[in-house]
């Protein structure tokens, strides 16, 4: 397999007595999705917060692009091409669609900003953002209000602020969530698209985006990754099965 651009070993996180992650390992290949699912409670937040750097793991590894990072903070990271989008969103509502989007692109470029009129001069930014909407569709919405958007054009311009990074690698928690059928369907046709561009770290509870997205699945059940594989291994899988699927899978 090519080199993995984000590659995580062994890591381990106690609160207390309980073990939210207990020697996980898994990588992100070059153009795949690699899916993490699991029960409620599996420890899926956990993982995502060591790899994005908001929780410090007790024991294990996290190589962004062959580079150590476990002693990175979340900030460092993603401007070292770590990519997240939040299962709340992170968005500043007042603000137009094209101002969050410029913010994404000014502080991806490490430049400091302190009123949003300079922001919006600053032409790089507002270039690297405006084709960042266009990526994911909101180039006609880039005057609206984001309190104005649907629901699912705010999971958009969560994924066009990560596009501003120029990411290496995109971690998604749960960008289906609250979506309705047709927006699942549009995200589900993004993140395929998206996966070309940089590989897709994506922790999802809709079975049915994950079964026709991931390359790759690993099933987390009480901080254990149980297994990795395909849809079709993982389908097939009688562990998974019992602990997560259930028989109708
Ligand atoms: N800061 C914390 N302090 C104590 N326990 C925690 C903390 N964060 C998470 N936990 C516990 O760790 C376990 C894993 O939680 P986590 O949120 O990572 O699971 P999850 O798979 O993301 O769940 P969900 O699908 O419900 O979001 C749970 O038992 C949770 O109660």
């Amino acid at each position: 397999m090519a080199e993995p651009v984000l590659s995580v070993r062994g890591l381990t996180k106690r609160f207390g007595a309980l073990v939210a992650s207990e020697d996980v390992s898994l990588d992100l290949a070059p153009g795949e999705i690699h899916a993490v699912i699991g029960p409620n409670g599996a420890g899926k937040s956990t993982l995502i917060g060591q790899v994005c750097g908001t929780i410090p793991p007790d024991a294990g590894t996290v190589r962004l692009a062959g580079r150590d990072v476990t002693a990175d903070g979340a900030a460092a990271r993603a401007r070292a091409g770590l990519a997240r989008t939040f299962q709340v969103s992170a968005l500043a509502m007042e603000q137009t669609v094209l101002q969050n989007a410029v913010l994404g692109a000014i502080g991806a470029a490490g430049r400091p900003w302190r009123l949003w009129r300079p922001a919006l001069s600053d032409r790089d930014a507002v270039a690297t953002a405006e084709a960042a909407l266009t990526r994911v569709g909101l180039s006609d919405h880039a005057a609206s209000r984001v309190a104005d958007l649907s629901h699912g054009q705010r999971r958009q311009l969560e994924v066009a602020v990560a596009l501003t990074l120029a990411p290496k690698a995109f971690v998604m928690d749960e960008p289906m969530a609250g979506l309705g059928a047709d927006g699942s369907r549009g995200m589900t046709a993004l993140l395929a698209d998206l996966k070309h561009e940089a590989p897709i770290l994506l922790v999802e509870h809709d079975m049915d985006a994950v079964f026709a997205l991931a390359d790759r699945i690993s099933v987390l059940v009480q901080g254990r990754v149980i297994a990795t594989g395909t849809v079709a291994e993982i389908r097939a899988n009688a562990e998974v099965r019992a602990a997560y699927l259930g028989e109708d899978a």
